[in-house]
């Protein structure tokens, strides 16, 4: 089978600062001000072309770093990826320019994907017609309520039709009409043999949707498979996860972290 994406080895580690005077000094010093803080560890993942990966884990697990990763939008700090064809993230916000217009958006992100100006001018009506923004389209990004930017969002990326989908929770954005056309959008694509990485906390949408699920946790790869062998086994994770004390939750992530500082 051929592999779509390789992720070998990865890492992103943040520093935390206990304000912004250790942030400063962290910077204009020799000495360390801040704490080390691994957002991801090293993270080992294989997605096969075609398939369709679910992203799940409790908040704060990493999901979102390792799709930005993917994507190229955030570096990792250590590790490989590989990416065989174009990569296109779909998230609320997602490389949006804030003080440029929807229409502005639209130009710099298909420049920046390499797309010729007579091309930009062929894509651009239906990207605007798919975002729904009507005459908001020339009006700033900042102006936009989130589910706006993520209507934006996922008109460019699924208009530049790229080899891979990453889809960071922007389908429960926005209005049921709106969810319903991205939903069938990303059906066309599944059948089409796109491959698909999809982050939510919906595990209905999992279920419907994915093939294989990536399990993450504190940062690392809790599990990887089947839906059908994940997923019954998450649901439980989180039922009882749900149901734990403040103080409980603290445990359990001290313990499951344990060996990783
Ligand atoms: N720029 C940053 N600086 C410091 N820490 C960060 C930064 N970005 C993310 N983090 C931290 O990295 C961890 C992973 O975040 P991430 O957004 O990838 O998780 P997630 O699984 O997508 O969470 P959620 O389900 O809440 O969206 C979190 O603890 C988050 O606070």
């Amino acid at each position: 089978m051929e592999k779509a994406i390789i992720v070998e080895g990865v890492s992103k580690k943040y520093k935390l600062y206990n304000g912004t005077k250790d942030r400063l000094l962290d910077f204009i010093t020799p000495l360390n001000f801040g704490e080390d803080f691994y957002a991801l560890k090293d993270v080992n993942l294989e997605v096969e072309k075609g398939d369709i990966v679910g992203f799940v884990g409790i908040n704060g697990s990493g999901k979102s770093t390792l799709s930005n990763i993917i994507a190229g939008i955030v570096p990792q700090t250590s590790g490989n990826v590989i990416v065989n064809g174009q990569a296109s993230l779909i998230a609320v916000n997602a490389g949006l320019k804030e003080d440029l217009s929807g229409r502005e958006n639209i130009e710099l992100k298909l420049l920046m994907l390499g797309f010729s100006k007579k091309e930009i001018k062929a894509l651009e009506p239906d990207i605007i017609d798919f975002s729904e923004l009507g005459k908001f389209i020339d009006q700033p990004v900042k102006s936009y309520s989130s589910g706006m930017k993520s209507r934006l969002g996922f008109a460019i990326s699924v208009n530049v039709d790229p080899d891979i989908v990453i889809i960071d929770e922007a389908l429960s954005v926005g209005d049921k009409a709106f969810s319903a056309k991205s939903f069938k959008k990303m059906l066309e694509f599944k059948e089409r043999g796109k491959t698909i990485l999809f982050v939510s906390h919906s595990i209905r949408e999992m279920k419907k949707f994915t093939d294989k699920i990536l399990w993450l946790e504190f940062g690392r790869v809790k599990d990887f498979g089947d839906k059908e062998v994940i997923l019954p086994k998450y649901e439980e994770f989180i039922k009882k996860y749900k149901a734990m004390t403040k103080k409980e939750k603290e445990q359990y992530r001290k313990q499951a972290t344990k060996e990783l500082t």
